[in-house]
């Protein structure tokens, strides 16, 4: 570990470097390398199948990588085992791009559930009042009694990230937290993803290929390219680039 440290950047908490990962012939990451601030956003873009969420996953540990090395919060993903593994991620939130939610469980029990299954010796009181916080955090109080089915899929959404907040991560990492929604609720998530910035100090890296949430949440945007993150840097900087892809990308997309 003190030697992965000794690489970064020592105000990193976030440190990729060289990671590559395939699937058989299919090379989907090839040399990764990314240094993201603490309290800094950093969206990540791409086509589809370009590797976005095989990235998140081995930031996470859920996935194995073939080589490189990831350091977050001055942890080798790689090496954690076991509590280790827990503890690490209860400081790093995973949104899923599914909202993931339990259809059969009422919104304030998804909530308690990372709670009650991580964070021990809580009272009944103090359980209440973190699912409260977390639904105010996300504007969405007074849906605490209903189901999930009973929600639109922006609502949806917003209770997975208040799932996800109930834990006070350090760092936040967003799988295509706009997908599926239409334009104004997609501009409610991207302001939510600022608010949690704001309030939590938390630092995230959302992974999107909707340009619109990139430019609207991302202090820097990491394009990625056949494996690699061809460019890096504020969002007009990286699109003012007349690299063909990057245009087409742009041009495909972006309506505003
Ligand atoms: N566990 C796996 N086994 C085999 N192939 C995989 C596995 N996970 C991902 N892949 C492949 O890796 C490639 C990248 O997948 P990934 O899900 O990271 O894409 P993405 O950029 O997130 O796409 P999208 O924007 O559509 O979600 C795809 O071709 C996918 O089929």
């Amino acid at each position: 570990m003190s030697k992965a440290k000794a690489n970064t950047q020592p105000d990193s908490v976030i440190s990729i470097h060289g990671l590559r990962k395939s699937f058989g012939d299919l090379h989907v990451l090839r040399g990764i390398d990314l240094e993201v601030k603490r309290g800094e956003n950093v969206a990540v873009l791409g086509r589809s199948g370009t590797g976005k969420s095989v990235l998140i996953k081995i930031m996470v540990g859920l996935l194995k990588p073939d080589a490189g090395k990831v350091i977050v919060l001055g942890q080798d993903v790689e090496t954690l085992r076991d509590k280790d593994l827990d503890a690490f991620r209860q400081k790093v939130g995973f949104s899923f791009q599914s909202s993931a939610l339990y259809d059969s469980m009422s919104i304030r029990e998804n909530l308690e559930f990372p709670l009650v299954r991580n964070v021990r010796n809580l009272s009944r009181a103090e359980i209440n009042e973190a699912v409260e916080k977390a639904l105010a955090d996300v504007g969405l109080s007074q849906t605490i009694n209903q189901m999930p089915s009973e929600l639109s899929g922006g609502q949806r959404k917003r209770i997975g990230i208040a799932r996800t907040l109930i834990l006070k991560p350090e760092i936040m990492l967003y799988d295509e937290p706009t997908a599926g929604l239409d334009p104004i609720t997609s501009i409610e998530i991207n302001n939510l993803i600022n608010d949690v910035r704001e309030r939590l100090g938390a630092t995230s890296i959302i992974i999107t290929h909707d340009l619109t949430c990139a430019k609207t949440t991302g202090d820097r945007v990491a394009m990625l390219l056949d494996g690699k993150f061809e460019r890096v840097g504020p969002f007009d900087e990286v699109f003012s680039d007349p690299d063909e892809r990057i245009q087409q990308f742009y041009n495909y997309k972006f309506v505003n």
